[in-house]
């Protein structure tokens, strides 16, 4: 079955190759409404994308093929589908604002996650009315959070997204082993009025330990025992957090079915919730909730995650693209791009099916982005006229959050239109020997045309609005898992430099034995050796 639609789509891919994106809005006045898709406030336009109606519907019929819709159900219903660390995937019941029974194992998960959830918006509101004050008694004025990958990305992205609603303590954050990092972060602070929240699902990653450690040195510094005061934590492992010392009333829990990119709608959003306060917090998780309701609920041609994963498919499988770019044309979603990254590639950058055989296909693409119209005077350029066809994903909102400056606004939708207009329409020889008076100039001043692009437009970059657009990134990379039969839950790839880098520190530190290592790593070794000072 899905070999015959596979088919199906290959036949339409090279129809693809042969046809201008152009030719199907000339074919049909009515694309724009046929390929595009809503969700409230937020629609979702694909008529840039070089498809017709029956590669869609073929596209659909894969989706059903494949099992899109058991799977999406089992997930909801907290079957095991994390079939290799043999655990439920339900970071949607952290934000079940309608509070219906999950249950794993037969237990009902919400009365523990509504727990959790009180907990942080009584701490997060007395850390904010300064109730809960700093060993001396005074508010808190900066928060740090102490983590890495899916116990930073998030909340670093949703602060800075969020930033208009932050009227908090300040929050910074701290997630590279490198000494730089945190000692640029604690350069301008006040260890009197700073609270450090140590966030990570094991507490075991080597860096926020190393930065943890680091935190509660330069606390104890000038505040001695007191500076424990300072410190909360985030965390699956409670034994743990409890031997570094985090009272058990400051430590906010989650399960092992919360994988850590998926994180930030629960305690990991601890830092977030701090900054722009739990109602604020609240919508966030409310907006990813109606992304669910309508992943759950809308049929799979008219359902917005599944078709933004299936034009994924499309251009990764059959359109061969390697890569695709995010492009959102918000100054303040300037870290979804890395969020994405860790989110989409440690998902789906898998070479092995569910059942551990060799996939057939390729995975999950490259994704890489920054935002417009930064990039545009950057990279865009390879983006237009390199060798590569790159699918864009632009976004933007219809309002700014700065009313006196609507016409940097204006200028801000232009540009992003003209971007994916220019991407589609191209410009051939003779329109380009009209605009240069030296023909031998005219071939630089040719594009292709024909690249593809989605437009995700929205009112306002509110928290409602931020849920919805995370949501429908995780339920799209969740599809495009299903199709190529991955395991989307696991990331055992970051293991091997994990162990090696353990292995290393010794050498590194000038222990013997690098002699047991391959050329290149020895030289290595040897050449930073001689150049230590
Ligand atoms: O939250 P932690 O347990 O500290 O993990 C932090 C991160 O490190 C791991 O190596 C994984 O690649 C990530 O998925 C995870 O988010």
């Amino acid at each position: 079955m899905a070999d015959r639609i596979w088919e199906a789509l290959a036949r339409a891919g090279a129809q693809a190759e042969e046809r201008s994106l152009m030719s199907l809005f000339d074919g049909d006045p009515d694309r724009f409404r046929g390929f595009s898709v809503s969700l409230g406030d937020m629609l979702l336009d694909f008529s840039k994308v070089n498809i017709d109606a029956p590669a869609l519907a073929a596209l659909v019929e894969l989706a059903e093929a494949r099992g899109v819709a058991t799977k999406r159900d089992a997930m909801f219903r907290g079957e095991r589908i994390n079939v290799t660390e043999d655990r439920a995937v339900l970071h949607t019941a952290l934000r079940n604002r309608a509070n219906t029974p999950v249950l794993v194992d037969g237990e009902d998960v919400m009365p523990g996650v509504n727990e959790v959830l009180g907990r942080m918006s009584a701490f997060a509101s007395g850390i904010r009315d300064g109730s809960i004050a700093a060993s001396d008694g005074r508010p808190f004025t900066d928060v740090v959070n102490i983590g890495i990958g899916g116990s930073d990305l998030g909340p670093v992205m949703a602060t800075l997204a969020l930033a208009p609603y932050a009227d908090g303590p300040k929050a910074h954050y701290v997630s590279n082993v490198d000494g730089a990092h945190i000692h640029d972060v604690l350069a301008d602070l006040d260890p009197a009025r700073t609270l450090f929240i140590v966030a990570s699902k094991t507490f075991t990653t080597i860096e926020t330990m190393t930065n943890a450690k680091t935190a509660k040195a330069w606390a104890a510094e000038s505040l001695g025992a007191a500076a424990d005061r300072h410190f909360a934590a985030v965390s699956t492992a409670l034994d743990k957090t409890a031997a570094f010392g985090i009272e058990p009333e400051r430590v906010f829990g989650f399960w092992d079915w919360v994988g850590g990119r998926y994180s930030v709608w629960g305690a990991v959003g601890l830092p977030v919730m701090i900054a722009v306060g739990p109602e604020n917090f609240l919508d966030f998780l409310a907006g990813a909730h109606a992304m669910d309701r309508h992943f759950q609920e809308a049929p799979l041609a008219r359902n917005m995650p599944v078709l933004l994963g299936l034009i994924g498919v499309w251009h990764r499988d059959v359109m061969g693209y390697p890569s695709r770019a995010v492009l959102p044309y918000d100054q303040r979603l300037s870290r979804l791009p890395a969020y994405l990254q860790q989110l989409d590639m440690e998902s789906n950058g898998k070479g092995v099916t569910l059942d551990g055989s060799p996939v057939s296909q390729p995975t999950g693409p490259i994704v890489w982005g920054e935002p417009g119209t930064n990039g545009q005077h950057a990279f865009y350029q390879l983006i237009h006229q390199g060798t590569n066809v790159i699918p864009c994903e632009f976004m933007v909102a219809s309002n700014g959050h700065e009313p006196d400056l609507r016409e940097h606004h204006e200028l801000l939708i232009a540009n992003c239109l003209a971007q994916s207009e220019a991407l589609m329409r191209g410009r051939d020889l003779a329109a380009a020997e009209k605009t240069v008076k030296d023909p031998a100039l005219a071939p630089h001043k040719v594009f292709p045309g024909n690249r593809p692009s989605t437009t995700l437009v929205y009112a306002k970059l509110d928290p409602y609005t931020l849920g919805r657009i995370i949501a429908l990134y995780e339920h799209r990379v969740f599809v495009e898992g299903v199709i190529w039969d991955i395991n989307s839950f696991d990331q055992w790839g970051v293991e091997l430099g994990k162990e090696l880098a353990t292995a290393l520190l010794p050498l590194v530190k000038g222990g013997e034995g690098a002699e047991s290592k391959d050329g290149s790593t020895a030289g290595l070794l040897g050449a930073l050796a001689a150049l230590r000072a």
